[in-house]
This record gives C-alpha cells, structure tokens and sequence, in this order.
C-alpha cells in the first residue's frame, strides 16, 4: 500500500450533489457542493435527479482539477487511488446518476471503485474526527433518526424512527406554515422568539415517533384542537415561533432521551452526533448537556461534515479502500433502501490503525486501544453497589432491607414544563402498571410508597441479577410469556430491555414501567415485542436463539397477530421519500 491514500468521494443521494477529495495525509478534506433547491414543496425525485445529472459532472470536475493541481507522481499516474460513492439509502433516481458517474470515473482513472453506506458515514466522519473509538452514533438527518452502535463486525440500529426521518417531519410541518425547504433552519430562527405550549412526546424503549407531534402541530397552528374542535385562540391558532419552539423542545428531547438510553445500555461513554439536523444549536446543546451529565463525551463534527456531503463519503471510503473493501464493476448496483446494519464492516481494527490512518487522525486519543471493545453492560459513571444510574432515575438498592427506591431526577436539557410532566406521568404510571401487570400473573416488584410530585416510588428489591447478565433462552421466553399477558390485559411494558428485567434463578421480573401505556392496538404489541428483540440484538453475542425464544414464549400465551405484525415491523424499509 501507498504511504498517502488520496479518494475521490461522490454523494447524491437526495439534494446535495457533492464531490470531495480526501488526502489521508494531511487529513485535508476539500468539498465541493451544489444543492438543490426545489422551487416549491419537497424533494421531487424526479427534478432531484436532473440536478444530480448537470451538477455531478460540474462538482467533480472542480476536485479532480484541484486533485491533478496536488498530485505529486507524475502526470501518468491517476490523481486518486479511488473513486467512492453513496451506494444508499437514498431517492432512486439520483443514486442511479452518481452510481453510473462513480463507474464511469473508476474505469476512465483505472482506480477502483468503493460503494459507501451513506449512513454509516454519517457516523464514521464523526468517529473520524473525534478520533473515539466506540462511540454511540445518533444520526439526525431528514430521511432518517437513528442509534448505532457497532457490536461484533456490524454497526447495530438500537433505535430508531418509527414513521418519517427527522428533518422531513420539521419540513413537512414548514411546508404546512408556507415556508420554502428546507424547513429545518427556520425552524430553529423562529423558536428564538417562542414560548412553549404542550406537544405529544413519543418514545418507545430507543424507538420513537414523529407523525403524533407533527400533526398535533398542524392543528394548533391552524386553531384546531386535537378533539377537533374549538381554536386555541383569536387570530386562529398558536403563533407559529411557538410552535416552532416546542417542537424543538419535545423532538430534540427525544432524540436526548433515547440517545442516553442508548449510552446507558451500551456502557459507552462517547457520543457523536450525525446528519443536516445536526446543524441545530439546540439539539446540540441539548446533547451535549445530557453527556456532560453522565460524564460522557460529546462530539459534533463541524457543520459541514453534518449535512450530506461527499467529504464523509471520500473519508469513508479511504478507510475501506485501505481495508481492501472495494467493488467489482458489475456489483456495484445501488440500493435506495440500503440498511446501515447491513454493511459489513471491515475496516475497524487492523485495517484502521495501518500507519497511514493512524498518521492522519487530527485527535488520535484512543486510538491505542488492543482490541474493539464490546458493548458492555453499563452501571453509568460514578455509582457503586447501593445505587444505580438508570437512564432515567437514580435507583437506591437496599437488598438488605429488601426494598429499592427510585428517583426520576429532573434533567436539565429538557425543558421545565416538559421535564416536570414527563417524571409525573411516567412515575404515575409505572406504580399503576407495576400493579396491573402483577395481577396478570407477571411476576414485578411489590410497590410500598408513591411520591407523585418528588418522581419517587419506593419498591420491593426483586432478583439478584439483571437479564442482561444472565441471557439464557428459557429466560427469554419466560419474558415473551409476560409480555403477551400484559398485551392480553390492554396494556405496554413501553421499554422491556434485557436491563429492565430482573434475575432470580428461573423467575424473572419485569421492572421498570414508566414508559408503559394503554393500548389495544395490535401494533403497539409488536413495538413492544420489537423493542425486546432489539434489546437481544444489541446485547447478546448470539442473539438468534434467544430471539427465537422470545417469539416462542410469546406464540404459547399471545396472539399470532402480533407476531405477523412484528414480522412487518422489522421488514419495514423506513427510508421514505420526502414527497
Ligand atoms: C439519505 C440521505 O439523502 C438523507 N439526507 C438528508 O436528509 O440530508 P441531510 O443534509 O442529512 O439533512 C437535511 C435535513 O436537515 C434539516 N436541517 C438543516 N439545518 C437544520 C437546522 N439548523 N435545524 C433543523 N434542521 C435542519 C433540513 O431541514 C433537512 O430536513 C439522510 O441522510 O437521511
Ligand atoms: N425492584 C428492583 N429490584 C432490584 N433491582 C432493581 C429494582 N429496580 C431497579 N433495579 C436495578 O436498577 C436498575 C435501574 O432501574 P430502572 O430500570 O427502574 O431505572 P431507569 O432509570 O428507568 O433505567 P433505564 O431507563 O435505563 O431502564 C435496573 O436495571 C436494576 O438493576
Ligand atoms: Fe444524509
């Protein structure tokens, strides 16, 4: 291998046509973007992709002339060692284009050629750049929201969007008000002269929705009530900065609250951000106070680096080159619904610590490290035996004595208002669902005392481990059982991960209701089972038989719908065009 890698990157998958070149030497990144602006309403694929036609050739022009300008070999030698590009996920038509410009290039330069998941570079650009080595990953980008982390040669989703990708619900909401796209920035302009009033807050273990708040949004802004009846005031609806504001408030908080879910389950102590959402200020605050918190690290690259462009696609793409992860002209199709766990990922360890790499890393630290570190299980910074830092409350345990108390402290990156209603509601309903689902057969802790307005529930000590440190199939199954009796009485767990269920030889307890709620609607069945499927999936080394141990204790009490639902849930494709 060369001492110097230098890559050509092309993105394009919805509206940035965007060429880069990446020296791994210097570390330099030179970007060359042309966005495109739709003259009304969303992303059309159609005009998209004519963009990408004319604007492709121009971007990549502009960096190659640039790469010639500072290739050192002689003039023979081809200015690049390879040409990358964004393989999906994506609008069909304008991968195509760049799919067909990327060949092309690859046989005229006679370098290879290197297909690129455009999500996960979201996220390695951010690994890159902060130089950690293993840290959690929320993208916020418009077609998508999503956790990874990576586990055993994949980067794993522990959560994700359940409708529409972040940025495309803001845009939606602004093509509501009129505003041109991207609706995003403006957003963020209005909110600094907004108030809050109360919005829907949806999240679902790591799993979270849009579509309620979004159209809640609408009807206030348009002086609907939710009911569907009378204005919310004279002129006709909510002042729009307002909502603009709370939007903020209640989708970033969100996205906070599941990413220090995620940080919690994992045992990470580092978090990047990725994705165009993550060029708002708020959301970024809001992040970066959570992990100052837990005593993590918080890193967002630079603005550039955040919405799409082909700098994350050439840094990329050198790290696979370097790993020898290249295509063969004729599989080198694109992929418009292309998953980020489904990429293979062979350039971490060895391959990324060749000197080149290694060398070109602004911030190093960390990188020394032997091997990948698993996902452990996490306890959270600073605790000891007798407490616990859950994702939400501080948990004293008295084993002794028999008896748990839990705190639902407030968190600061949230707003007042909504911090105040979340810890009420959620300690309100995890002492009624506690009960509930006791009295369905399912073993839980006994509750003594309720303290609404201090977020406190004092409870029976249960188990003498967690499941997730005693993973066993006839466990799994066991909580596959619980959960269908709780389904069978009307009712969620709302977050049944392998933390949330506690261990005492073959019984297991399921704890930890808060994000519990009534429902007879065969979807949120099959969410909940799926929130305790990705739980396996993202903490067990081997996770089929346990997964197939769920489904099996769930088929002996429940209903079969459920499990067909289920099945839809995880084929579901969640990239969505804009229009
Ligand atoms: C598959 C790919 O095409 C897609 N890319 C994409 O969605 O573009 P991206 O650049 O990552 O994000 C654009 C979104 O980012 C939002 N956005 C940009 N600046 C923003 C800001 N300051 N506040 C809130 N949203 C912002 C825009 O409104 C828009 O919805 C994706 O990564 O999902
Ligand atoms: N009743 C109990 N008996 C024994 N241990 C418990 C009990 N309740 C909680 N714990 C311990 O404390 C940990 C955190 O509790 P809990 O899940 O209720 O808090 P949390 O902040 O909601 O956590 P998270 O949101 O991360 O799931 C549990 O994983 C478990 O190890
Ligand atoms: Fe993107």
């Amino acid at each position: 291998m060369s001492n110097s890698i230098r890559i050509l990157g092309i993105e394009g998958t919805a509206w940035a046509a965007s060429a880069a070149l990446f020296d791994a030497e210097t570390d330099d990144v030179v970007i060359e973007t042309d966005a495109y602006q739709p003259e009304s309403g969303g992303i059309h694929p159609r005009e998209a992709s004519e963009h990408m036609h004319d604007a492709i050739p121009e971007v990549v022009g502009r960096v190659l002339e640039h790469a010639r300008e500072t290739h050192d070999g002689p003039p023979s030698e081809p200015p690049v060692d390879a040409v990358a590009f964004s393989r999906g996920p994506g609008l069909g038509p304008c991968l195509r284009v760049v799919g067909t410009a990327a060949r092309a290039l690859s046989q005229v330069l006679e370098v290879p050629l290197v297909g690129v998941n455009h999500m996960v570079a979201h996220l390695e650009i951010g690994r890159h750049t902060s130089g950690f080595d293993s840290p959690v990953c929320l993208n916020a980008s418009g077609a998508n929201a999503h956790l990874l982390a990576y586990r055993n040669g994949r980067y794993r989703v522990l959560g994700e969007t359940m409708d529409t990708g972040v940025g495309n619900s803001i845009d939606k909401f602004t093509r509501h008000v009129g505003w041109s796209h991207p609706g995003g920035p403006k957003v963020e302009e209005a909110a600094k002269d907004g108030e809050y009033v109360d919005l829907p807050y949806v999240v679902k273990g790591m799993d979270f929705s849009f579509s309620g708040i979004m159209s809640a949004a609408k009807q206030r802004y348009d002086g609907v009530s939710a009911s569907g009846g009378s204005s919310d005031s004279s002129d006709g609806g909510v002042p729009v900065e307002d909502i603009c504001y709370s939007l903020q408030e209640n989708i970033f908080g969100m996205l906070t609250e599941v990413a220090e879910r995620a940080l919690s389950l994992t045992g990470s102590d580092e978090l990047v951000l990725g994705g165009g959402v993550g060029r708002n200020a708020r959301l970024r605050e809001m992040l970066a106070e959570m992990c100052a918190q837990r005593g993590a690290d918080f890193h967002a690259p630079e603005p550039r680096f955040l919405g799409d462009n082909a700098g994350m696609i050439a840094v990329l793409g050198a790290k696979m080159y370097a790993a020898g992860d290249t295509l063969a002209l004729e599989e080198s199709r694109v992929d418009p619904n292309f998953r980020p766990d489904q990429v293979p990922v062979t350039w971490r360890g060895r391959a990324e610590r060749s000197e080149d790499l290694e060398n070109a890393s602004g911030d190093v630290r960390n990188r020394e490290r032997a091997d990948e570190p698993e996902l452990a299980a996490g306890r959270g910074a600073g605790s000891d035996d007798s407490q616990v830092r859950g994702a939400e409350a501080l948990v004293d345990l008295e084993p002794d004595a028999g008896r748990v108390t839990k705190r639902r402290r407030a968190k600061t990156y949230r707003h007042p208002a909504l911090d105040e209603r979340l810890r009420t509601e959620r300690t309100t309903l995890e002492a009624r669902l506690t009960s509930l689902a006791r009295r369905e057969g399912v073993p839980t802790p006994v509750l003594s005392d309720v303290d609404r307005s201090e977020a406190r529930l004092e409870l029976e000590y249960v188990g003498d481990r967690d499941l997730q440190a005693a993973l066993s199939p006839d466990r799994v199954r066991d909580v596959g059982r619980h959960l269908a009796r709780l389904h069978r009485a009307g009712f969620v767990h709302g977050d049944p991960t392998t933390r949330n269920v506690r261990v005492d030889g073959d019984r297991t307890y399921l704890i930890d209701f808060g994000l519990g709620y009534h429902t007879d609607h065969v979807e949120d069945y099959a969410m909940d089972l799926h929130v305790f499927d990705q739980s396996l999936v993202g903490t067990a080394d081997d996770p089929e038989p346990l997964r197939e141990a769920a489904r099996e204790g769930y088929r002996d009490v429940g209903d079969k719908r459920v499990l067909e639902r289920l099945h839809d849930v995880e084929g579901r494709g969640r990239y969505q065009s804009d229009t």
